[in-house]
């Protein structure tokens, strides 16, 4: 644990240098080989079977998904999990366009017809002229995209889309209402996946993986398909059942498969098209992604605050003394009256307190008018139901 004073911080994967430098050096130790860290920083390395040290309070995903995130177990600990909501989404968003017009205008094959001449052909030219019509394709204008998930990926790509002269049906049975505000009039509301499949000849998926919505693409619906319709998934290998998008494919019910996630069923199908999770690998998005978790997980380390955890309230309260406590508590009855009795008993007058709960959890700052010792702090962890506690002074 942190002494008040410096943090380490275990860092799993490449994370852009503008986010790290917002760890000052003074305060923070970063890197691949800290011990006992307070906190974890990752993109996409895998940690549901990682042995998650004691000393950690606090996760940091600088990027969107958390699916390679015991989100669950962690919550069950009291330590949030913070991501960067929309901090790649243009980037993504882009490589969604790049795809749609690699498929539509047949890219990929005509790039490789063309590595394949001989440069040497004394009728290059009348090669190039006769190869070119096995890649004739079609314009994306008025065209029906279908996008599945209208969070901060699909919402640009449907509006780009219909920048682009498209027609967007867009699904997402849990849109937000920020998410709903953000998105073009224009975009017409599906009923349900069946129908995005059923009416558009593209469809892009923006959905996180969940137990919902692994295979929400599977064999059933992809019969819906029409056989020239092209598929793009962005969003994580287990959305689309890729044996079933197989077999559609070659059962020309689907004409074009593009994604981010080559698996050894997809490698060199002659209609996929596979990027290597490029998706949000562009210096913007890493810089937006590194800089958003970085100053995220700093408040949350020094004062507690939380913001954009995908397991916690956000909650936020400027320092009202130099000692504050940051509770994560079970959402049930009575726990902030336990707290304050707990804290009363040890004669410490509460200054300042906000509690906010997200489903199951609850999180609790409370800023009292003197130092707390460490027997109130045990009996604070001690209430049941407290998943965590921890003592933030701030240092003189
Ligand atoms: N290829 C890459 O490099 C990247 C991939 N992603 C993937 O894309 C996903 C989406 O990213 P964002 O848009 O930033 O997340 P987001 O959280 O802003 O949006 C996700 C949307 O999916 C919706 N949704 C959930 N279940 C659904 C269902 N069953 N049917 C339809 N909609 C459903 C949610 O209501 C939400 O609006 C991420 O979770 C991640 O897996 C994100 C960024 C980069
Ligand atoms: O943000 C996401 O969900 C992504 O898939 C990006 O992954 P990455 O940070 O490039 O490993």
């Amino acid at each position: 644990m942190a002494d008040g004073a410096s943090f380490g911080v275990l860092v799993l994967n490449q994370i852009s240098k503008a986010g790290l430098e917002r760890l000052p050096a003074g305060r923070y130790r970063t890197g691949k080989d800290i011990t006992a860290p307070d906190a974890i920083l990752v993109r996409s390395a895998d940690m549901h079977a990682m042995d998650i040290p004691a000393s950690v309070r606090a996760i940091a995903r600088a990027g969107a998904g958390t699916n390679n995130i015991p989100v669950a177990a962690l919550s069950v600990r009291g330590i949030p999990v913070f991501n960067a909501p929309g901090g790649n989404a243009n980037a993504v968003k882009e490589l969604v366009l790049a795809g749609m017009l690699m498929a539509a205008r047949n890219l990929p094959s005509a790039q490789r017809f063309v590595e394949g001449l001989d440069p040497a052909d004394p009728h290059l030219d009348k090669t190039i002229e006769e190869g070119k019509k096995a890649f004739a394709g079609f314009e994306l204008g008025n065209h029906t995209l279908g996008v599945i998930g209208l969070g901060k990926v699909g919402a640009l790509v449907a509006d780009a889309a219909i920048k682009l002269g498209m027609q967007v049906m867009g699904y997402d049975p849990e849109i937000t209402v920020d998410a709903a505000w953000s998105l073009p009039s224009q975009v017409r509301r599906a009923a349900s996946v069946e129908d995005v499949l059923k009416n558009a000849q593209i469809v892009s998926l923006h959905v996180p993986l969940l137990k919902a919505t692994r295979h929400l693409v599977h064999a059933g619906n992809l019969r819906l398909m029409r056989g020239d319709a092209i598929l793009l998934n962005f969003s994580r290998e287990g959305v689309v059942d890729d044996a079933a998008m197989v077999a559609a494919l070659d059962g020309r019910q689907l004409g074009c498969y593009v994604c981010d996630f080559p698996n050894p069923l997809i490698l060199r199908h002659p209609r996929v098209i596979a990027l290597p999770h490029l998706g949000a690998s562009t210096r913007e998005a890493e810089d937006n992604c590194a800089v958003m978790v970085a100053e995220q997980l700093r408040d949350f380390l020094e004062n507690g605050n939380v913001r954009n955890a995908v397991n916690f309230p956000d909650v936020s309260m400027g320092r009202g003394s130099a000692w504050r406590v940051a509770i994560a508590n079970a959402n049930v009855p009575n726990m902030l009256g336990q707290i304050s009795t707990t804290m009363a008993h040890a004669g410490l007058n509460i200054h300042n307190m906000v509690n906010k709960s997200r489903g199951d959890m609850a999180y609790t700052l409370v800023d009292v008018d003197s130092a707390v010792e460490a027997p109130v702090l045990t009996a604070l962890a001690a209430i049941e139901g407290v998943l965590a506690v921890r003592y933030l002074p701030v240092s003189a």
